[in-house]
């Protein structure tokens, strides 16, 4: 079903709507899909593996209908944490990426594991530190947020960057070996007879171009294949039903049911029971999982008599937390941001890790000529997709790419595919003046220097010391010239220095788009963070904008992004941002592929103009999930004496006249006297009497990138 969500996201709808529409999608063709992942060992790109699905129906999975047997449970996490330990982290960077080419059992046994049964219990679930948080007049709601400022943040963050040295690989076998899908299926220029064919032969540096177009091509006539199969189901149930139908009577009559007893949704009082006994079993919750969606797709038919959708909905909820490990805050939070079935789709994807990908670096080469050195030392590499003239993507290597004599000379970056996608919407020009505000520990900045083709200058400046020196080693390395390194808190621009052509601000945030690489936040965030985070980028990206110098000849721009799916972290940010700035708008990111942002979501209304702003997501374009929205920052003007600012969106102002900003609201924002408390906590000044009971009561919150 994942594939058939792709490109097709409308906007979310309540949970009860949101289950109505999964039901016209088959949950046991998901199911299908999962059996071949798990038999197959790794991810292959979706579209095709639809087809085999098709090709072998008696596939069984959790999701569709299946026995399930071999091992369960949450092998996932085992083998996350075999490679985090195998990985050595280089220059402050997080570990990630390379640690897949050691430990491919642990990966082929979880690949096996995630829709099948097994009598295996499974490993816990992840555990992390909650947050002790406090903040005054904090809530969920947008405006209660304007109560008081923030008190503290822990401004420690993991990287989008690989920063590695990957696992020693000689003589074993990687995990990569079984070739990952492709990064975002978007090219369909390209279509060749004879691509089956080739798809065995060897990538070689001549061909790796041609190959990477063809099987752009091939993803997307299959994503399209894919469509119309779903279109002609939807319209056979819409037809009669007879679809899910079909799926009950397989379930309970066929082979893979023998045995089974028929599905009943355990009552309130015996989920109790259930939990005090330590929790159901593997299986059941699986099985429980399965049949929790196929009823979602198709409630009328399927619910049993007297059972409404919020109890199957509670149900499977609570077993998706179970089964992936997230606590149950978090599991509903991103449940709601899908249909059922692509929610599903979304949690499987954080079990898998995403494409090893590296930047070439233009400062000190080109890309053919980084590939074909890599090549020659037993790389096998292709280029990314059409969207990008600098990324390569990794598919196997018998070096670790994290210490390769290239690496080592700053030809390339190890970087998630995503932390392209702001620098390159943000597109700095020759010459320019621009701020990176939370740029550690570079990935970004030194892409921006290379754009740059090291003239102009580039502000680095991150919060967080100790993680400058991971910055200003990268720079260094990569050879950035024209980079200046600082550490303000951001939310001291324009006030420490302003008049930017542009200015990325890559925000701090919860960290929900990179979950398949840090397992902790599924446990270790709460409602809290996610209000205190939102309060942070709010205040973060009002500085940003007023940093931008409006009369900039060649730029005027802002770039905001996170690596966070939530909306409060997101478009509610952009959101807020239009209404308090009017001299911004928001315009094209110019990223050729990506989902639309909200206008919508759960009852909240946002600017129209957020539909510019990008979404991407792990089981959509096969990358970190990420944001991407970008601003064209304008001379400020007024609004005439009386005129309100409606709150909805960007409040209409008249040329030439100054704007009149909301200051009580932005004071909450802005409050710099309680910036300069904890900047002085933090570097362990001594903090006058009168002020410490402010900052004892400040909250701290562990913002991921
Ligand atoms: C998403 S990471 C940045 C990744 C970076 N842009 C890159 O591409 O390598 C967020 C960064 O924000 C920093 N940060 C957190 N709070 C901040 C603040 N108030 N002002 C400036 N930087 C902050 C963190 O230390 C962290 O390095």
């Amino acid at each position: 079903m994942g594939r058939r969500a792709k490109n097709k996201q409308g906007p979310p709808e309540p949970l009860e709507d949101t289950l109505a529409q999964a039901g016209r999608h088959s949950a046991n063709k998901l199911g299908k899909r999962k059996a071949e992942d798990a038999k197959e060992g790794l991810s292959k790109r979706p579209a095709k593996k639809a087809r085999e699905n098709k090709e072998n129906p008696k596939s069984k999975t959790l999701l569709g209908k299946g026995k399930v047997s071999e091992k369960p449970g949450r092998a996932p996490s085992k083998a996350k944490t075999k490679r985090k330990e195998d990985v050595e982290e280089e220059e402050g960077g997080n570990s990630e990426g390379w640690e897949d080419v050691e430990g491919d059992q642990d990966l082929k046994a979880h690949a096996r594991s995630l829709f099948h049964d097994s009598d295996d219990d499974a490993e816990g679930g992840f555990i992390g530190d909650l947050d002790d948080l406090e903040m005054a007049g904090a809530d969920a709601d947008d405006d209660d947020l304007l109560q008081g400022p923030i008190r503290e943040l822990d401004l420690d963050s993991d990287d989008d960057e690989l920063e590695i040295a990957p696992a020693r690989t000689k003589g074993k076998k990687s995990k990569q070996h079984e070739r990952p899908a492709k990064i975002i299926p978007t090219a369909s220029d390209q279509s060749s007879s004879d691509e089956e064919d080739e798809e065995d032969s060897p990538v070689t540096f001549a061909n790796m171009e041609a190959r990477s177009k063809a099987m752009d091509a091939k993803a997307t006539r299959e994503a399209e294949l894919d469509a119309k199969e779903m279109r002609e189901a939807e319209f056979a149930g819409a037809e009669d039903g007879d679809f899910a139908d079909a799926d009950v009577d397989e379930d309970m009559d066929g082979e893979d049911g023998k045995g089974e007893e028929a599905f009943r949704l355990p009552s309130a009082e015996e989920r109790e029971e259930e939990k005090k006994n330590g929790g159901p079993d593997v299986h059941t919750v699986q099985r429980r999982m399965r049949e929790c969606v196929r009823v979602l797709g198709n409630f009328k038919k399927l619910a049993a008599k007297g059972r409404s959708r919020s109890e199957y909905v509670q149900q499977l909820i609570s077993d998706i937390a179970s089964y992936y490990g997230y606590n149950d805050f978090l599991a509903e939070k991103l449940f709601q941001l899908f249909p059922v079935a692509e929610a599903i789709e979304f949690f499987e994807a954080n079990e898998v890790p995403r494409p090893v990908t590296i930047r070439t670096n233009t400062l000190r080469t080109r890309r053919r000529d980084l590939a074909q050195a890599l090549i020659n030392r037993g790389v096998n590499l292709e280029p990314i997709g059409k969207w990008t003239n600098v990324g390569l993507q990794v598919f196997e290597s018998s070096v670790p790419i994290g210490a390769t004599p290239e690496y080592l000379a700053g030809h390339y970056m190890l970087q998630a595919a995503s932390s392209f996608l702001p620098v390159i919407a943000l597109s700095p020009q020759p010459n320019e003046r621009v701020l990176d505000m939370a740029s550690a520990p570079g990935g970004k900045t030194t892409h921006m220097a290379a754009l740059m083709q090291n003239t102009g200058v580039v502000f680095a400046n991150d919060a967080n010391k100790v993680r400058t020196k991971s910055l200003t080693a990268n720079i260094h390395r990569l050879g950035c010239k024209n980079v200046v390194v600082c550490s303000y808190d951001g939310r001291e621009f324009p006030k420490v220095i302003g008049g930017f052509d542009r200015v990325l601000l890559d925000a701090p945030c919860s960290g929900t788009g990179v979950i398949s690489k840090d397992a902790s936040v599924k446990t270790n965030k709460s409602e809290r963070d996610f209000t205190l985070l939102s309060h942070l980028q709010k205040q973060l990206i009002l500085c940003a904008i007023d940093s931008v110098a409006p009369d900039s000849k060649t730029g005027g721009y802002l770039v905001y992004s996170t690596c966070s799916v939530m909306v409060e972290e997101n478009e509610a940010v952009v959101d807020y941002a239009l209404r308090k700035r009017p001299n911004v708008t928001l315009v094209d990111t110019g990223l050729e592929f990506g989902r639309t942002g909200y206008t919508r979501y759960r009852g909240k209304v946002f600017n129209e103009k957020l539909s510019l702003t990008r979404r991407f997501y792990p089981h959509v374009h096969n990358m970190d999930g990420f944001f991407v929205a970008k601003f064209k920052v304008e001379r400020r003007t007024k609004t005439r004496p009386g005129r309100e600012d409606t709150g909805k969106g960007s409040a209409e102002v008249e040329a030439g006249e100054q704007k009149a900003f909301d200051s009580d609201e932005d004071r909450a924002y802005m409050d710099m006297a309680e910036i300069k408390r904890k900047r002085m906590k933090a570097k362990g000044l001594r903090v006058p009497a009168q002020l410490k009971s402010k900052l004892e009561h400040a909250p701290t919150v562990e913002a991921v990138a």
